[in-house]
Formats: structure tokens, C-alpha cells, sequence
């Protein structure tokens, strides 16, 4: 029988996927992270790198790979928040639909500072959308990344990814995975690999996707070149942004989670994972 895995092929799992050879009898398909928490939670997958909220809420029929992660400690560069007045003075943010994770990290991070703007549902460009009645608006993956470089770059020798402003055009730029770390000192863990707990996958697709990994980080500038020519950024922007991620699910990435679960979803079932990779 065919075991189906569901892919978010964003650019941040470019160095685990890009070179990911699937053993005979596994299928994958590829969508958004909305997309693939829903194909995974209605078995139409039986693997997905889903957003972690979506975990933390099935706690009790999924389980995640101990070693696989989307994380990061401090900024993430493409979960940003888009805003034209100080965040204390937000009325009304557009959130993005292809996202769970990004607006669940929203809403604890408001709630901290004891904000309650309007969230509504709303597609399009950031710019586009604060120029029609958004003063925030919540952009991820791809898209984002590309919008933040618009509105804080160029990158010259002088001014590193680190070195950028957070704001350009009249518009801030929150970081929401830097909030995070300035709230907890924690990492923040945006995505795992999840399964149903009745079906874990088989050896041969964990030792590929392991293998397909350790491929990757070591050619991260071959990764970071190609994805930058499609996504029409500089090298350096996207070779810095892919090695800032954290893709081994290590002991601080699993605190940062189990601190995001319980502010997140409270009262939600043990986070359960497989068994940890013999060293
Ligand atoms: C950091 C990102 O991570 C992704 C964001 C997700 C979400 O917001 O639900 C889900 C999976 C992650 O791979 C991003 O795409 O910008």
C-alpha cells in the first residue's frame, strides 16, 4: 500500500525536500500549510510537515518525527507582520488564509501586550491591502520574505541581513519569531512532520529525509542560488535566511513548543514524538 506524504514546499524546506529521493511505494503532493494540516488531518496524507498549532491540537491522534523541525532562535525573516502605526494602535489586521501557525503566534502576542484589533480573513499584497483600510497585515513564507526585503532592503556590503532596518515605505515590520524570542528567550518552532499515531512512516522515508538533509545544509549555497534566481532575491538574502532555520527538532526547539502549547492551547493532550535517532 502506498504511504502518501503532504509537502509545504515553501523555500524554508528547500534544503530537506529539494534533493529528497521518495523510496518506491511513498507518494507526495505538495500545497500551503492550510492545505496540508487539513489533507493530513483528513487522512488524505499520512505525513505532512504541518503547521505546530495543528499538532498541538491533534495532539491526541498525531505524532511528530523527534528530529525535524522548521524552527528558529530570534528572527525568521517571512512570518511578518506589516503595519503602518505602532502595534498598539492596530484596528484592523488582514491575516493570511494559507497560514495557522502565523496567526496562532499572533494572537498570543497580542493578547501579551493586551491588544485585541479586528482579524479578518484577506488575500493580496501587503502594501496593496494598507493602502485600502489595513493598518496591519500578517504575511508568511515566500511571499512574505520577499515583501520584507522590498520594504527594508537593499543588502549592500555595509548593511548585513541583521543590519536591516524594520522599517521602509512608511511601513514597520514586526518579526513575529524575533517577538517571540523577546517574550520566552526561546526558539520558536513553526513547523514539524506529524503522522497519525496508527500510521507512523516507514524507516526508508525518515533515513531519505535524513539523508536529503544533510545534503542540503551542505550545499546550502547551490539551494540558497537557485531559490533566489526563482524568487528573484539576492543570493546572500536567501542563503542567510535558510541557514537561520533550526531543522533538527533539538532540545530548545522542543521547549520553545511545549511553552508556545500551553500559552497557545491550553489543556491540549502530551505532545507526543517518535523515538529519538540513536546518536
Ligand atoms: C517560517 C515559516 O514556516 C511555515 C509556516 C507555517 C504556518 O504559518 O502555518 C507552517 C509551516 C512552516 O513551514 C514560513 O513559511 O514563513
Amino acid at each position: 500500500m502506498t504511504y502518501r506524504a503532504g509537502w509545504i514546499h515553501f523555500t524554508n524546506v528547500a534544503p530537506i525536500l529539494d534533493s529528497l529521493v521518495l523510496p518506491p511505494q511513498v507518494s507526495a503532493i505538495t500545497g500551503v500549510p492550510t492545505q496540508m494540516n487539513a489533507a493530513l488531518l483528513s487522512g488524505q496524507v499520512d505525513i505532512a510537515n504541518i503547521s505546530a498549532v495543528e499538532f498541538i491540537r491533534n495532539a491526541d491522534t498525531l505524532e511528530a518525527l523527534p528530529d525535524f523541525s522548521v524552527a528558529v532562535l530570534g528572527p525568521v525573516y517571512s512570518v511578518n507582520l506589516f503595519h503602518t502605526r505602532p502595534l498598539q494602535e492596530l484596528r484592523r489586521i488582514a491575516l493570511t488564509a494559507q497560514s495557522a501557525m502565523s496567526v496562532a503566534l499572533l494572537e498570543v502576542l497580542l493578547r501579551g501586550r493586551g491588544l485585541s484589533p479586528a482579524l479578518e480573513r484577506a488575500e493580496g499584497e501587503a502594501e496593496d491591502l494598507l493602502n485600502s483600510g489595513y493598518d496591519g497585515v500578517l504575511r508568511i513564507g515566500d511571499s512574505a520574505l520577499r515583501e520584507w526585503y522590498r520594504v527594508v532592503g537593499p543588502l549592500t556590503p555595509e548593511r548585513t541581513m541583521t543590519m536591516l532596518p524594520d522599517s521602509g515605505r512608511g511601513i514597520t515590520v514586526t518579526d513575529l519569531a524575533e517577538e517571540w524570542f523577546r517574550l520566552t528567550g526561546h526558539p520558536f518552532t513553526f513547523a514539524v512532520w506529524a503522522y497519525r499515531k496508527d500510521r507512523p512512516p516507514p524507516a526508508a522515508l525518515i533515513q531519505a529525509m535524513r539523508v536529503a538533509r544533510r545534503d542540503g545544509i551542505g550545499h546550502l549555497a547551490e539551494v540558497a542560488q537557485r531559490h533566489a534566481a526563482r524568487l528573484g532575491l539576492p543570493e546572500r538574502v536567501v542563503q542567510h535566511y535558510l541557514w537561520n532555520f533550526r531543522y533538527h527538532l533539538e532540545a530548545p526547539d522542543r521547549l520553545g513548543l511545549e511553552e508556545f502549547a500551553a500559552k497557545a492551547v491550553p489543556g491540549h493532550a502530551p505532545l507526543r514524538f517518535g523515538e529519538r535517532p540513536a546518536r
